[in-house]
C-alpha cells in the first residue's frame, strides 16, 4: 500500500532536483557555518510551520552551540501555487523575542512576502539579531527585498515539492526535492 502511494506521488514529479544526499550534505555545511557563527550566543532557532520543519529537524542536528527552538506557523500560499499577497498568522512563537539572537529556519524563499513580514516582526519586537537560513531560495521571483544569511541551493523558478514543501498540502513527506508537473495544478486552478 505505502509503495502503491509512492508511486503515485512520483508520477506526479517531472524530475528530481535535490535527493536525501545531496540535502544531507548541505544541511551539514549550513549547520557549520552557524555553529562557526552563533559560539557562546544561545540563538533562538525559530521554524516557520509547515514547510521547514523537516528541514529544522535535521538542521538542528548539526549545529554545535547551545539554542533553544520554537515554532511559528504563518501561511500564504493556501492550496495555490500563488502567493496570496498576505501572510498570516496561524500559531506564533512562545518565547519572548527582546533582546535574543533569532535564526529563522525556512524552506523556501520564493516572492519574499514571508520572510520580510517575519523579518520586519522580530525587530519589532526588538531581537538582538535577526538571521534567515533557508534550505532553497528562488531569487527570479522576488516580489519584495530579502537578506538572506545562509542558503542551501539556488532553485529556479519551478514550483517544488517534497521534504516538506507542499501543494494543495501533498508532497511533504517526499524524501527528496522535485519539480512538480504543471499538469498536477493547472486542472485546478
Ligand atoms: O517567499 P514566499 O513567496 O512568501 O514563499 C515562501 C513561503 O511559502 C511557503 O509556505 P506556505 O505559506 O505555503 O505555508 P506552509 O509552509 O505551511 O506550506 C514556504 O514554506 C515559505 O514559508
Ligand atoms: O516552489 C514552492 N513549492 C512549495 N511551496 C512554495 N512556497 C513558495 N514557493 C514554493
Ligand atoms: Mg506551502
Amino acid at each position: 500500500m505505502l509503495k502503491e502511494l509512492r508511486a503515485m506521488m512520483h508520477q506526479d514529479i517531472e524530475s528530481i532536483l535535490y535527493d536525501q544526499a545531496a540535502i544531507q550534505q548541505v544541511t551539514a555545511k549550513l549547520g557549520k557555518q552557524v555553529t562557526a557563527d552563533y559560539q557562546g550566543k544561545n540563538p533562538l532557532v525559530i521554524c516557520v510551520l509547515k514547510g521547514a520543519v523537516l528541514f529544522m529537524a535535521d538542521l538542528v542536528r548539526q549545529i554545535d552551540t547551545h539554542l533553544e527552538m520554537d515554532f511559528m506557523d504563518v501561511s500564504s500560499y493556501g492550496n495555490s501555487t500563488v502567493s496570496s499577497g498576505e501572510v498570516k498568522i496561524v500559531k506564533d512563537v512562545n518565547t519572548q523575542i527582546a533582546g535574543r539572537d533569532v535564526l529563522i529556519v525556512e524552506d523556501i524563499v520564493d516572492t519574499g512576502r514571508t520572510l520580510h513580514y517575519l523579518v520586519d516582526l522580530f525587530k519589532y519586537r526588538q531581537a538582538k539579531s535577526v538571521k534567515i537560513c533557508t534550505l532553497l531560495d528562488k531569487p527570479a521571483t522576488r516580489v519584495v527585498p530579502v537578506q538572506v544569511d545562509y542558503a542551501g541551493f539556488k532553485v529556479p523558478d519551478a514550483f517544488l515539492v517534497g521534504y516538506g514543501l507542499d501543494y494543495a498540502e501533498r508532497y511533504r513527506n517526499l524524501p527528496y526535492i522535485g519539480i512538480l508537473k504543471s499538469a498536477v495544478y493547472q486542472l485546478k486552478q
